[in-house]
């Protein structure tokens, strides 16, 4: 991708086009982020240039205002000792950031709650380095928590009569809490769950509990209470819906109240980017799987008009997933032949008609995502077909695979009259357009002028619509009710016929064993990047074949596939 082209177009006006369209859809972004979006937020930010190393250091300068601003809260107070206890990932880093900016003029101790060489990411040891190489200088301890453990606990504890005993000194010791941010998984393990049992002891310890703070950052790790926490770029999902409503009402409003939300330099359009996050999220391709293990994928599509459609989308789906069935009618079940990599599921006729619905849908059900109207044409027996046939599938909720509709289905889901496409909503279909666009499972795929069909039903159904829309065009839109996403890959090399059939046929491939609206943006990033890869070794006279061809390679550069 031309870094430089994107950068040019990101100016207001595009933020502020995506606003007002996120007004029009009523899109309403969540108040937290779960952790998988802030992985793909993290490898995005680093694709955009701004270095994990980066959002580290401001993670540590904004926590060290906010504790010098906590040690000030109380006249006279003061951090008579500080024990940072940092954990192995960057949450830990975070950690190690904080105790360089603290160590002068506090007492700083950094207690590992592993050993020094299980730290896991270059950005982490690179600040744990700076730390070792400045401790000889004085102000900074450095403990391994697993060798050290009663010792440090008998110095704290020491420590804490000493200041307790000396009251109006007004001195107290602070716990910074950089163990585990959003990295967490399963219960705490050894040492985790030992440091945070004492931690809560000193803490509950009458004696002790006016002399002491505690501060986590990012997230508050499983079962420490905490006096505050400076959570970064947004607040966790700790906050979500499932996870809060478990929280008993005082730990609700304690836990929001005793959050503080801190910047670390990650621009608002970057929250609104696709990039390679999206990618890397997806599952990766087992390699020692049985046939069927990375997913199957079954394109319905195909007319006496047009069979070159699912036969482009079926070849991408199948460079993702191990078993495609292309389902289609007599004339291009005979030119799938050719094509010994795709099954083929044949139906009697020349279009798709009401015939077909029971076995189609029954079979329908062996998949794990499904495109439905490349090149299905617009033959009124076919729109028979396909409300049958969705209101069919769509009614046996529990089996539904992913479902990606695409082309001509788009259109006649909606037939409207041409000469006024925003009229208004075919009545007659309101319960099918409801079970449609509520389906988190289903993915629209429109160009500008297909979109126009599905847009008075969305503008009908904007409070609760669910599903999932691709919006293909020069800068394409990923939305759904509470995400909305721009892709800025691809060229004007890729108007050409058949880029949109790979398209439904790579999310439906990345959809079959992960989350739909990841899958599209996935989608749309690496079908432009195919197509940037193509204008830039041969300029923009390549044809989608050769998109198909460079497929894997893009993939595997992306991707490790
Ligand atoms: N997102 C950002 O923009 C930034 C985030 N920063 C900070 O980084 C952490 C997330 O870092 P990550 O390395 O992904 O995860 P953790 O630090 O939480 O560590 C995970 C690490 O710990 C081990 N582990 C996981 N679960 C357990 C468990 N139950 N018991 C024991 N050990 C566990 C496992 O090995 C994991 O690898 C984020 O919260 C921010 O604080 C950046 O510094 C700034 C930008
Ligand atoms: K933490």
């Amino acid at each position: 991708m031309d870094l430089n082209n994107t950068k040019l177009d990101l100016g207001n006006n595009i933020i502020n086009q995506l606003k007002n369209f996120q007004q029009k859809f009523k899109i309403i972004q969540k108040e937290y982020i779960t952790t998988a979006e802030m992985n793909i937020l993290d490898n995005n930010c680093e694709y955009y240039g701004i270095s994990k190393r980066m959002l580290m250091e401001n993670a540590g300068i904004q926590a060290y205002n906010e504790v010098i601003n906590h040690e000030k809260q109380v006249e006279n107070t003061t951090y008579a000792e500080i024990y940072l206890f940092c954990g192995k990932g960057n949450n830990g880093g975070d950690g190690f950031v904080l105790a360089r900016h603290l160590s002068n003029p506090h007492r700083v101790n950094v207690v590992l709650l592993n050993d020094e060489d299980e730290i896991k990411t270059q950005e982490s040891k690179e600040n744990f380095d700076i730390i070792n190489n400045i401790y000889k200088f004085g102000n900074i301890n450095i403990y391994n928590l697993k060798k050290d453990f009663e010792q440090l606990f008998l110095n704290i504890s020491y420590k804490l009569d000493t200041i307790a005993n000396e009251d109006e000194c007004k001195k107290k010791i602070l716990f910074v809490d950089a163990m585990l941010g959003t990295g967490i998984s399963g219960n705490l393990r050894y040492p985790y769950d030992k440091c945070i049992e004492s931690l809560n002891l000193l803490k509950n310890n009458v004696n002790y509990n006016n002399y002491i703070d505690i501060i986590s950052l990012d997230t508050e790790t499983k079962g420490l209470i905490s006096d505050k926490i400076i959570t970064f770029h947004n607040y966790k999902d700790e906050y979500n819906e499932d996870n809060f409503n478990n929280l008993n009402s005082s730990e609700k409003s304690n836990n929001k109240n005793k959050t503080i939300l801190k910047e670390i330099g990650i621009p608002d359009y970057i929250n609104y980017l696709i990039g390679i996050g999206e990618l890397k999220s997806l599952s990766k391709t087992e390699t020692d799987s049985h046939k069927g293990n990375n997913g199957r994928t079954l394109v319905i599509g195909g007319s006496k008009d047009y069979y070159g459609a699912p036969i482009f989308s079926a070849v991408a789906a199948s460079k993702i997933v191990d078993v495609v069935t292309v389902a289609t009618v007599i004339p291009v079940a005979i030119a799938l032949k050719n094509y010994p990599e795709l099954m083929i599921k044949e139906f009697k006729g020349e279009y798709f008609n009401k015939h077909h619905v029971e076995e189609l849908a029954s079979i329908s059900k062996n998949y794990d995502s499904i495109v439905l109207g490349c090149g299905i044409g617009l033959n009124p027996n076919t729109k028979e077909f396909l409300e049958k046939y969705l209101n069919k599938i769509l009614s046996e909720k529990e089996s539904m695979p992913k479902l990606i509709i695409d082309a001509d289905a788009i259109k006649l889901i909606n037939p409207l009259d041409s000469d006024d496409l925003n009229k208004n909503l075919n009545e007659k279909n309101k319960e099918l357009y409801i079970k449609l666009f509520t389906d988190k499972n289903i993915i629209f795929t429109p160009h500008k002028g297909e979109f126009e069909y599905i847009k008075p039903i969305l503008k009908e159904l904007s409070d609760i619509y669910q599903s999932n829309i691709v919006l293909k065009g020069k800068i394409d839109i990923v939305f759904n009710k509470n995400n909305i996403k721009l892709n800025m890959t691809g060229n004007a090399g890729m108007t050409i016929g058949g880029t949109g059939d790979i398209l439904a046929g790579l999310i439906a491939g990345f959809s079959a064993k992960n989350d739909p609206y990841v899958s599209a943006c996935a989608g749309v990033f690496i079908n432009g990047l195919a197509g940037d890869y193509l204008n830039k070794q041969i300029g923009y006279n390549y044809n989608s074949r050769d998109i198909l061809n460079v497929m894997p390679k893009i993939l595997h550069n992306y991707l490790d596939f």
